[in-house]
């Protein structure tokens, strides 16, 4: 890195004083992609950036992913990881190590994290007061009438969002598990980009920032696009420039961008402090989703 002079270093901070006043009290939900959880030092860079931002007065809410963590566990078990459209089938053992990865080691990694750097960050699944009500999703096949059954995959029903707000106004942060609950208590692993994207449209979220491995969403040549519309969206599903797990992020990024969150965006979270960059400065990665 190249060095900065104590004079560039105070202008830096300056900079953030607009976004400080302008995100004051507002609700920022952050999805932090398993493929995000690189290493340690990524990792606490992404603790403390959440920490700075609670103690200058704007609400993040971190929703966390954790596949590559799933598919670790699952490959020691001797299970093979299988996906179709960006979703994991899940069978009734697949279910069992989702909820003690994502649940367990992911959940409580992020909140002792968080806690280390001087946040109160509270762990939640959707199971704690049944607060993400979810059903059996099943995926559409090739013809319309085709559906696909990939296990205990769930879809969301609803989302509670008074846990998170008491949470937000007593100083908590809360690190939220994309598992959810039916009615008769049957746990369902939910996409954790669906669950940060609804979860931003009843909070009516000031912003919803889904970190990944890519420097956003790229065209068929590799070009970061940096922003898109749904229209332009339409088209890159039709020609199949996105795939995989980019299709549930930005099918849940353009619903929050239509329903209720003011601005979405997709951005690469193996940059070092990527968040403090999208929040506080005026070098915003990655790409930007708007409904028009
Ligand atoms: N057009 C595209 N632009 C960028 N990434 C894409 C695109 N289409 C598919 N992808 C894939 O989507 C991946 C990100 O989704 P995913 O693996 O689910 O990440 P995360 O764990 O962060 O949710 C990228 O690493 C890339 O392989
Ligand atoms: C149904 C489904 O696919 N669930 C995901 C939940 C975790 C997740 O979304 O993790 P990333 O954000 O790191 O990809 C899974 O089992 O991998």
């Amino acid at each position: 890195m190249t060095e900065i002079s104590a004079q560039q270093k105070a202008e830096v901070l300056s900079e953030a004083l607009p976004y400080i006043q302008r995100f004051f009290d507002k609700t920022i939900v952050i999805k932090y992609g398993g493929n995000a959880m690189i290493d340690e030092e990524l990792k606490e860079g992404f603790a403390s950036d959440v920490v700075l931002l609670k103690l200058v007065g704007m609400n993040p809410v971190i929703v966390h992913g954790g596949g590559p963590q799933i598919n670790e566990l699952l490959d020691r078990i001797g299970k093979k990881g299988e996906f179709i459209q960006g979703m994991r089938v899940t069978d009734a053992e697949t279910m069992d190590v989702v909820e003690m990865v994502l649940g367990g080691h992911v959940n409580k990694e992020i909140v002792s994290l968080i806690n280390k750097h001087g946040g109160k960050a509270v762990g939640l699944t959707g199971q704690d007061g049944h607060f993400i009500k979810a059903r059996k999703m099943y995926l559409k096949g090739a013809n319309d009438d085709e559906l696909i059954d990939i296990g205990q995959v769930g879809e969301i029903e609803s989302i509670d969002p008074s846990i998170v707000a008491h949470l937000d106004a007593h100083d908590f942060i809360p690190v939220i598990a994309p598992i959810g609950v039916d009615r008769e208590g049957e746990s369902y692993n939910i996409n954790a980009d669906l669950v940060a994207g609804k979860l931003a449209e009843v909070l009516h979220a000031e912003k919803l920032i889904l970190m990944t491995n890519t420097p956003g969403v790229l065209d068929k040549e590799g070009n970061l696009l940096t922003g898109l519309t749904a229209a332009r969206i339409d088209e890159l599903f039709a020609d199949g420039t996105i795939s995989g797990g980019m299709l549930p992020k930005i099918s849940s990024a353009l619903d929050a961008a239509k329903n209720g969150a003011n601005s979405v965006h997709i951005i690469d979270g193996r940059v070092k402090h990527a968040l403090l960059l999208e929040v506080l400065t005026s070098q915003g990665v990655g790409t930007m989703i708007r409904a028009h």
